[in-house]
């Protein structure tokens, strides 16, 4: 388009549309591999928001919502790879995922998470665990996309910073800036002994490390200049080790003295993300989180712990603002509601019970012994939350608030969080589930939802065909990427080097 026509066509565009216009492309809409010559990354890399130039395209000032879609397979409902649509080896399939990440990317979501824990899953007899590492499930599945982000969870108890850093860093050079860390802790006890540790380590200990360890693996990400690759054919120079920073960490936990073999990615550095929601976890969201996940059952849980997430982001010096808040939510969609409910109904009957209830009296810190399928818990059964305790503190939090509302059995609990641990569950029609992110969103509970389809062989692309329309008709979320790194699509700027809350502080 002619530049006067761009601008005339501004003129005439309601006001909540921002035109951007350019004749040039913005850096950071060219992945690396395009570029002419690799060592143009120097210039590329150091982009800050100032700096970058506007490229054309109509973007969606505000309100945006977010979408991340989980590709736990078979689903949310363990048993699901019973039912049709799935199949047992899916968990292990790479063709599986590479048509799953495409439909997600049809659907213009923002990522897809894949959850870990390195250990074989109590419950393999009934289900597959978290199978592939999905770093490097991750790095195949992403080769035939373009814009949607990869966010992998790795652990911080079980893994060396220096390898961890280094991982997370190549994947977003070979996703081009779209990759994010999900840093747990690991709170499953049988990794402990995969790790060579008796007993697992404490919840207070365990973030403690993983304070340091982001704090590490951000150095390594940062450890290079922008302008440390020099790649001067003539002279033969290629790099100036001066612009290349050694990590120099010597902590109470960790020790690592170099630097990565690796500059900074077109986004900078990965995303950071984050889960927990006890102290320890709220507190390293603060310091550290571009995006926090959150299990809630009800709008003010959700609100009051986004309000507390962007307190502590406040209270490090960040910007609230760049901290987005995505909240669980478990979908069965179907054309008609009674179609959802019976899909609902045959998944319900894929749970295996006994594990279930285990799982549950684990998750609620209740005896094992004294808990039975028709066992009426209340929101005074449970436990308080202390620091020491193992299970998830978000989790507990969650259902408490449920069962304030209304005592429920083990059974109708298990039913409500689809077999597993804690999350909302919306059965219905994409309509009707389109107006509950709505109403949610609208309400300032969270900035966004990642979906967990109830099984994924079917329900990945239910959600991305029946229900993301209705949120693009009403204006809530994008019909085009404007953007190809996931910081981009999160309305989030390259990341800048040092620590979040150094950086604001600057
Ligand atoms: C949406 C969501 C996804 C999570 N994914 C994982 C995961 O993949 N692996 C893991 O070990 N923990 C995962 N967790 C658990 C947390 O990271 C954390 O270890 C757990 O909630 C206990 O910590 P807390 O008491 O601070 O919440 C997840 C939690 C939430 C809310």
């Amino acid at each position: 388009m002619p530049r006067r026509d761009a601008l005339s066509a501004i003129e005439h565009l309601p006001r909540n549309l921002l035109v951007l216009s350019s004749l040039t492309p913005t850096p950071a809409s060219i992945s690396p591999r395009r570029l002419p010559h690799p060592y143009a990354w120097g210039s590329f890399m150091s982009a800050t928001p100032s700096r970058r130039r506007p490229s054309f395209g109509l973007v969606t000032m505000s309100p945006q919502l977010h979408l991340n879609i989980s590709l736990l397979t078979p689903g949310h409902f363990r048993g699901s790879w019973r039912v049709d649509g799935n199949h047992p080896g899916d968990f292990v399939d790479p063709a599986h995922f590479r048509r799953l990440i495409r439909i997600a990317e049809r659907g213009r979501l923002d990522a897809v998470f894949v959850g870990d824990s390195p250990a074989l899953s109590a419950d393999i007899r009934h289900a597959p665990g978290l199978g592939l590492d999905p770093v490097v499930m991750l790095a195949d599945a992403a080769a035939g996309t373009e814009h949607i982000g990869v966010i992998a969870t790795g652990s911080s108890t079980y893994n060396d910073p220096y390898n961890l850093a280094r991982r997370y860093l190549s994947l977003d050079h070979l996703t081009g800036g779209r990759t994010g860390w999900n840093a747990v802790t690991t709170q499953h006890p049988a990794a402990s002994a995969n790790f060579g540790y008796s007993d697992p380590p404490e919840k207070d200990e365990r973030y403690r490390r993983a304070d340091e360890f982001v704090e590490v693996v951000t150095k390594l990400w940062d450890g290079w200049e922008p302008d440390a690759v020099i790649g001067d054919t003539e002279s033969g120079r290629f790099a100036d080790p001066d612009r290349i920073r050694p990590a120099e960490h010597r902590g109470p936990r960790l020790s690592v003295a170099g630097a990565l073999p690796l500059p900074r990615s077109p986004q900078g550095r990965p995303l950071i993300v984050q889960a927990g929601a006890s102290e320890g976890g709220l507190a390293l969201a603060g310091k550290y989180a571009d995006l926090v996940f959150s299990a809630a059952q009800t709008i003010d849980v959700a609100r009051n712990l986004r309000t507390d997430i962007r307190g502590r982001a406040a209270a490090n010096g960040r910007d609230p603002d760049r901290v987005k808040v995505s909240t669980g939510l478990i979908t069965v969609v179907g054309g008609t509601e009674s179609e959802a409910r019976r899909r609902e109904e045959e998944l319900r009957e894929t749970i295996p019970l006994e594990p279930a209830l285990r799982q549950l009296a684990g998750q609620l810190g209740l005896d094992p012994g004294n808990l039975h399928l028709d066992t009426v818990i209340r929101a005074e059964d449970l436990p308080g939350t202390s620091s020491s305790q193992p299970r998830s503190a978000g989790f507990l939090a969650s259902t408490r608030a449920l069962l304030a509302d209304e005592p429920l059995t083990a059974r109708q609990l298990i039913h409500k969080f689809a077999g597993g641990a804690g999350h909302q569950l919306a059965v219905g029609t994409g309509e009707q589930i389109a107006d509950r992110i709505e109403a949610w969103f609208r309400s300032g509970a969270t900035d966004g939802f990642t979906i967990m389809p109830g099984e994924v062989g079917t329900g990945l692309e239910a959600f991305v065909d029946q229900v993301v329309p209705h949120l693009v008709t009403r204006g809530l979320f994008r019909s085009e990427y404007a953007h190809s790194t996931l910081r981009g699509n999160l309305g989030l700027e390259v990341a800048e080097t040092g620590t979040p809350a150094e950086n604001t502080a600057n």
